[in-house]
């Protein structure tokens, strides 16, 4: 592997085509004659842009992606080593200075003191809906491009929900912890039907909608709160403000993303707006909810029940980790009847994993052998139409930069002595993404436009794929 420059303020990167171990002289590998997915296969008369040997592509796989993704990588030649869990912090970084891609899901923790060493790291792939796990901004300015599935899993989540949502209302995992100990505890004490009951879904995505209509073909009265005004599905109401939806659910459930504000979302003060007898499930992040008010407001009889399938601390790997040791109150929160815990599955069922693991893969083999960004969610989204075999002579620029005034200019003077077939620019905040293909070109060009490229002050990674 060759050597990449320090990052300065994470400023100034230079991955660009000599990063993978080639010189832009020598003769670049046959492209692999076929992809593993029907949309990406069908491109077959575009010219495979390659900077480098695919082989020499290392690709870090952690939390049991999907084999669906690992397929899809694997068949365009790259090296995919595939892992069943996430990696401690040391290990982590051990690894990610090796690797031009990684791919995680929701434990691995990709901060800045992480991604720092990632000296070779050309993107990352979310192989789930968030990305909090990941310091997008750091990323971006350190030219990482970062891709998730918006929504592959929404619809597993929202299933999720409505099982638990009958399983609460009728006792269900009482009754059965009992049957399983030889206990017949026939009760309909404080059971009830859902029909008729109100469901109060905080934050109206993705998952809140699906559920939404779900609910509603289940007999329930839908209310939603939201930051932003969305347009109701069925009838549905939005309501303007987090108590008064809190005081009027029968059931409530958090479908928020973890920001600072979502932060300790429900706490003790919240669970005092809840009607007595109702319920309260977290299927989002660990932090969006305090759990020893939780623990007090069950106790208290306040809250009949809950469903708790994420935590602030999660383990790396399946075993009998879920203990005291790894949240203070764990415990506490074991001991209460009427909740269930269940270790962060929401989107775990094996629709949603294949089609995560396609739609990542592919999104990760668009940007490494084309430098397309669309679905990135740290980068300006560009596309630009592939080069085709009629083109031999063409090479890709693709550069990602500062985004200060005079830019435009310096790189037209650079590609000027080439003819530029098409050009599209496009910025996010202090980030800009431009994607050049010029013809005309030979070798010894791409060397010098890459090298004088990477010389401007505005560089953060340049990239000349041909
Ligand atoms: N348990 C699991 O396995 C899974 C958990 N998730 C979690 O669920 C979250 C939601 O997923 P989606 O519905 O796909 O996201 P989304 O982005 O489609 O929807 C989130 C909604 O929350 C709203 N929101 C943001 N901040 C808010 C606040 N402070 N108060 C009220 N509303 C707020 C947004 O406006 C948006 O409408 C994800 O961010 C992820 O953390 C997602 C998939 C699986
Ligand atoms: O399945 C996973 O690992 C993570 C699911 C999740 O929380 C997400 O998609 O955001």
């Amino acid at each position: 592997m060759a050597s990449a420059r320090d990052i300065p303020n994470a400023q100034g990167r230079a991955v660009s085509h000599s990063n993978f171990g080639m010189s832009p002289t020598s003769t670049p590998q046959s492209p692999t004659s076929s992809f593993a997915h029907a949309s990406l296969a069908s491109r077959t008369l575009e010219k495979q842009l390659k900077p480098f040997n695919k082989p020499d592509i290392k690709i870090l796989l952690l939390e049991n992606v999907n084999q669906s993704g690992r397929d899809l990588l694997t068949a365009q030649g790259y090296q995919v080593e595939a892992l069943k869990t996430s990696l401690p912090e040391a290990e982590l970084i051990e690894k990610i200075r090796d690797v031009h891609v990684i791919g995680i899901r929701s434990k691995t923790k990709l901060t800045e003191k992480v991604l720092r060493e990632a000296k070779n790291l050309l993107v990352i792939g979310c192989f789930c809906i968030g990305t909090n796990q990941v310091d997008l901004s750091y990323a971006a300015k350190s030219g990482i491009a970062v891709f998730n599935s918006p929504f592959a899993n929404s619809r597993s989540v929202a299933e999720l929900v409505i099982a638990e949502i009958i399983v609460l209302a009728r006792q269900l995992g009482d009754r059965s912890n009992e049957m399983h100990r030889g206990t017949w505890n026939k009760v309909s004490n404080k059971c009830w039907e859902i029909r008729g009951k109100t469901l109060g879904i905080v934050g109206y995505g993705h998952i809140g909608s699906q559920l939404s209509v779900l609910a509603e073909m289940m007999g329930m009265n839908v209310i939603y709160y939201d930051v932003v005004t969305l347009m109701a599905m069925g009838t549905a109401k939005q309501l303007p403000t987090l108590d008064d939806l809190l005081a009027e659910a029968d059931f409530v459930t958090l479908h928020v993303p973890e920001t600072p504000e979502t932060k300790n979302m429900i706490s003790s003060a919240q669970f005092e707006k809840m009607k007595t007898g109702s319920y309260l499930i977290n299927a989002s992040r660990g932090t969006v909810v305090d759990i020893p008010a939780l623990i007090h407001a069950m106790r208290s009889g306040k809250v009949a029940g809950a469903a708790i399938d994420v935590f602030p601390h999660e383990p790396a790997a399946n075993g009998d980790y879920f203990n005291s040791q790894l949240n203070s109150w764990g415990e506490d929160l074991r001991g209460l009847s009427n909740i269930i815990l269940t270790p962060h599955i929401g989107g775990s069922t094996e629709e949603a994993q294949r089609a995560i693991g396609v739609e990542v893969g592919e999104a990760l083999v668009r940007y490494i052998n084309q430098g397309i960004t669309i679905g990135s969610v740290n980068l300006p989204e560009i596309t630009m139409r592939g080069l085709t075999l009629d083109e031999p002579n063409h090479a890709r620029v693709i550069y990602i930069h500062r985004n200060v005034p005079g830019v435009l200019r310096k790189v037209n003077e650079i590609l000027a002595e080439h003819n530029v077939d098409k050009q599209i620019s496009d910025s996010r905040g202090d980030i800009a993404y431009l994607m050049a293909d010029v013809s005309n070109v030979k070798t010894e060009h791409i060397k010098q436009i890459s090298e004088e490229l990477e010389a401007q002050s505005f560089n953060i990674l340049t990239r000349v794929l041909y």
